[in-house]
């Protein structure tokens, strides 16, 4: 039988102490969160931050305003610290730890992210714990993921899990930051998108947080496109992972949709970067809103952008709205010579799609309801 995955992410701000050091107790605590959930038969990718904080403890630096290349530098000394604490607690139950460390670019590759998937279900197959984190030290802003939330998600449709839990210092998304507005009240279901869940997020409310409840909203929803019940709970909270993985109401649980991506759509959706974009005219946009058609020849307006075949491009409408991702048949080059030959009232033909509706993932969301509820 198939053992039942979570991916469980850490922010800094959980495992850090007042003084912004990692605090080994906290650390330590959810190492038995861990351990009491595989315990269940659960198999749990960890995915932690903490190692510009564990870095900037030891060189005993301060950690506001620092660089790029002096927080890369804090990771390095980090997050070595991290994995030998990490090592050290979860010997103490007889479980190896795996480190991975990962970049944008490693997912935006299909063969290396097939590699990742491989590397971590061997790692979780052998009774290891695997402990994802950025690859600080060596990624530049082009391939950072720039949040360890958006980093798990990606972990998440990676190794295809069956619950996303990110674990933070505030036991779910609030109407507002309960920080600073005492009167906000917890939102225990998210089953659908409204403009008004990206209005009540708000940043980091801590020095050692990056991104705050926007990035897990962006992360919480990634996962349930993918299908994946994703969960933002309190990082605090006794037995959190055993309840997790029961289903209880113990922070806010984002309910999976109920149309799921095949995985290879899923992974272009939202492991790969774009790297151009075609204007469609209005009825290349219908057919591939309304019809889940494939892209044409007939149907491009213009191209921007330089790429070649089999990038990854965005499709947009003639107003700029992005709807669509896909994988181009031609390059750029080759569609600029063919748009040049038809406005010169020149015969083209192109035998084949420019994008073909299997390697053609909707990203709008509007454009998405349309076709799931079939008008
Ligand atoms: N609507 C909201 N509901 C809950 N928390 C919010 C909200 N808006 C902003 N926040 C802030 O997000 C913080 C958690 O994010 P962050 O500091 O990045 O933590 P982590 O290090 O766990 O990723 C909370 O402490 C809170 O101040
Ligand atoms: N990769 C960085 C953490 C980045 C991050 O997303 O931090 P957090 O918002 O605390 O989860 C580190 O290990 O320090």
């Amino acid at each position: 039988m198939r053992a039942a995955k979570m991916v469980v992410k850490i922010g800094s701000s959980s495992l850090t102490d007042a003084s912004g050091k990692v605090d080994e107790h906290r650390l330590a605590r959810l190492v038995g969160e861990v351990h009491r959930v595989r315990e269940a038969g659960w198999q749990v990718v960890l995915v932690s931050s903490g190692a510009v904080a564990a870095g900037v403890g030891r060189l005993g630096w301060r950690r506001a305003h620092l660089t790029m290349p002096e927080k890369q530098a804090a990771a390095a000394v980090g997050q070595g610290l991290l994995i030998g604490m990490y090592e050290t607690v979860f010997a103490r139950f007889g479980v190896p730890v795996g480190q991975v460390l990962l970049s944008r670019a490693d997912i935006q590759s299909r063969r290396r992210f097939i590699h990742i998937r491989n590397t971590l279900t061997t790692l979780l197959a052998r009774g290891v714990v695997p402990i994802v984190n950025e690859n600080d030290t060596v990624a530049v802003e082009e391939i950072r993921f720039g949040d360890n939330d958006t980093l798990a998600a990606l972990v998440a449709l990676v190794v295809e899990a069956d619950r996303l839990v990110l674990l933070t210092d505030t036991d779910g998304l609030y109407t507002a930051d309960p920080r600073t507005h005492a009167d906000a009240r917890r939102i225990d279901h998210v089953r659908e998108w409204t403009p008004d869940l990206e209005r009540m997020a708000g940043g980091s409310g801590s020095a050692v947080g990056t991104g705050g409840m926007r990035t897990k909203l962006a992360a919480a929803r990634i996962a349930v496109e993918a299908g994946i019940p994703a969960l933002v709970a309190a990082s605090g909270a006794e037995d959190i992972l055993l309840r997790a993985a029961r289903g209880e109401p113990v922070g806010t649980w984002f309910h999976p949709q109920p149309s799921r991506l095949p995985a290879k759509k899923l992974w272009m959706a939202h492991g790969t970067k774009v790297e151009g974009a075609l204007i469609l005219d209005d009825g290349a946009v219908r057919a591939i809103t309304e019809q889940a058609a494939s892209l044409l020849f007939p149907g491009v307006a213009a191209v921007e952008g330089e790429f070649r075949e089999g990038a990854v491009v965005a499709c947009k409408t003639m107003e700029g709205r992005v709807i669509a991702k896909g994988m181009v048949h031609l390059s750029s080059g080759d569609l600029r010579v063919l748009l040049e030959r038809r406005a010169a009232g020149r015969p083209v033909h192109v035998d084949h799609e420019v994008v073909h509706r299997d390697q053609l993932v909707l990203t709008d969301a509007d454009a998405v309801a349309k076709v799931t509820t079939g008008h």
